[in-house]
Parts: C-alpha cells; sequence; structure tokens
C-alpha cells in the first residue's frame, strides 16, 4: 500500500510510473539499475501483464535482469538487440545540464553502454539528486583487480592537477570483501566534493590504465523525470528545452506495492 511507503519511495514511483507511459510496443528499451529503476521495471511488468504492452528490454545489471524476468518482461542482450529506442535510467546527481554521476549500485558499465546505445536517454529520480555542480556524490570509478592500488595511485596523482575539491579515494566494499561487479571489476569511489570541469575529468580518468569506465555521463541523457512524494512530476527535456507538469494519483490498493 502507498500508505507504507516512504515520501523518497513515492517520489522515486512517481517518476517511474510516469517514465513507463513513454514505453510503446515493439520497442527495444534499456533497463536501468537501482531502486528507482526497479520500479520502472515493476511498473513495466504491470502494463505487460494487464494492458498487453509487448517489447524487449535490455537490462543493466544481472539483478535488473532477474527483476524484469521475474515480472514478465522479455529481455533480450544489447548484441541481440543491437539499438535501443530508450533507455530509462536512475541517477546518483544530476545538473542543469543533464550531466549525471552514476554507479552507486555498482552498475555503471553496463548502463553507460546501453544508454550510449540508444536513440534517447530518460533519467528517472527524485528531486534530492538534483544538484548545482557534480561531485557531491562520492564518484564511481571502475578498475580492473590486476594492479588495483597502483590504479589508485595514478588516479589520485592524476587528481592533483584537476579542478575538484576534495581527493580521497576508497575500495568499494561489500562487507569485509572488496565489491564485485558484473564484469568481476571493482569499483573506486572518489570523494571529490565538486567537480570543476566533469567532461574533462571523465575523460582523463579513462586514459589511466586500469580504469574501465567512470561514472560522469556527460551529453547522455536528454530528459530528466522528477519524482516529487506527493505525486508531482516535473519532466524536463534538454533538447527542446520544454519543463512540462504532471500530478500522479497514487491508487492505494495498486497491485505493484503489495510485495513490497
Ligand atoms: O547508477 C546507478 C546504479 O549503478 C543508479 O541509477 C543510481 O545509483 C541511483 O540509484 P537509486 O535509484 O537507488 O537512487
Amino acid at each position: 500500500m502507498t500508505g507504507e511507503l516512504s515520501p523518497i519511495d513515492k517520489a522515486k514511483f512517481a517518476a517511474a510510473k510516469q517514465a513507463a507511459s513513454l514505453v510503446e510496443s515493439g520497442m527495444r528499451v534499456g533497463l536501468g539499475t537501482g531502486s528507482t529503476a526497479a520500479w520502472l521495471v515493476r511498473c513495466l511488468g504491470e502494463l505487460v501483464r494487464e494492458e498487453g504492452l509487448r517489447f524487449r528490454g535490455v537490462p543493466t545489471s544481472s539483478r535488473t535482469a532477474d527483476l524484469a524476468r521475474d515480472v514478465g518482461i522479455e529481455v533480450v542482450s544489447l548484441d541481440e538487440a543491437r539499438w535501443l529506442d530508450l533507455t530509462i535510467d536512475g541517477a546518483d546527481e544530476f545538473d542543469g545540464d543533464l550531466n549525471l554521476i552514476k554507479g552507486g549500485g555498482g552498475a555503471l558499465l553496463q548502463e553507460k553502454i546501453v544508454a550510449t546505445a540508444s536513440d534517447q536517454m530518460v533519467v528517472i529520480a527524485d528531486a534530492a539528486k538534483e544538484v548545482e555542480r557534480l561531485g557531491n556524490f562520492p564518484l564511481p570509478v571502475e578498475v580492473i583487480p590486476f594492479g588495483w592500488q597502483t590504479t589508485q595511485a595514478l588516479i589520485e596523482e592524476t587528481l592533483v592537477s584537476m579542478d575538484v575539491m576534495g581527493r580521497q579515494t576508497t575500495l568499494r566494499m561489500n562487507g569485509e570483501r572488496p565489491f564485485f561487479t558484473d564484469e568481476g571489476n571493482h569499483i573506486l569511489d572518489l570523494h571529490l566534493g565538486r567537480i570543476g570541469n566533469a567532461r574533462q575529468l571523465a575523460m582523463v580518468l579513462n586514459q589511466i590504465p586500469g580504469v574501465v569506465e567512470n561514472g560522469l555521463f556527460i551529453d547522455i541523457c536528454d530528459k530528466v523525470i522528477i519524482g516529487y512524494g506527493d505525486g508531482r512530476v516535473e519532466t524536463r527535456d534538454i533538447n527542446a528545452g520544454t519543463v512540462s507538469e504532471s500530478q500522479l494519483d497514487f491508487v492505494e490498493d495498486d497491485n505493484i506495492f503489495r510485495d513490497i
């Protein structure tokens, strides 16, 4: 029941439900990772089961793949789909130009590949994800396990000449052990506080041997759908330069909340 959902979950759900309405039968759709993207997948599952929506979904993680199959979505790989009409994903931060930090859930590599192979990328988020300048959320950088400490040292050395506020880096852990991504890599979280030039940093980080990808998504996102706890939804389209608002009515006995 929605009454048991926190305002933040209601906000995430509102954004996800609005985004689900962008998916049409016949589309190939990238499915993001994280708690907001999980709401999207549940909303799409409901449309598949109850309204006969037929589309192919390309998940960006094993977690999303499992959930998508569970709710009845036809799951295909990116290579089967080749090119996507649309990708919908969450974000850890977005700025006024719709540049993003992603990878809080550790899926940034697949997320970036899938979003880049899409005609359109739509981010769904609660309002707390909006920032004036990226960098407060630690920037995830995926590195291969071989020599990861050397890669970390090279990253820290590189940060000295970058326009950032902090330079501390930490290995992401999963309890007592290092976290492993779906590709078997590690994540270094860069505690930068404030990133002066995100475009330059994204390019420089990817030049360092051992770095697979970084969580800065520059010029990839086309649209952000921001949900609020009261059901308000704001959609900003960076290409069209438009902002629109709508209101979601939470349906108290919505099936989607049953197992949450
Ligand atoms: O980048 C991501 C996963 O790698 C997520 O999209 C990001 O962490 C946002 O997650 P949530 O919707 O749970 O706040």
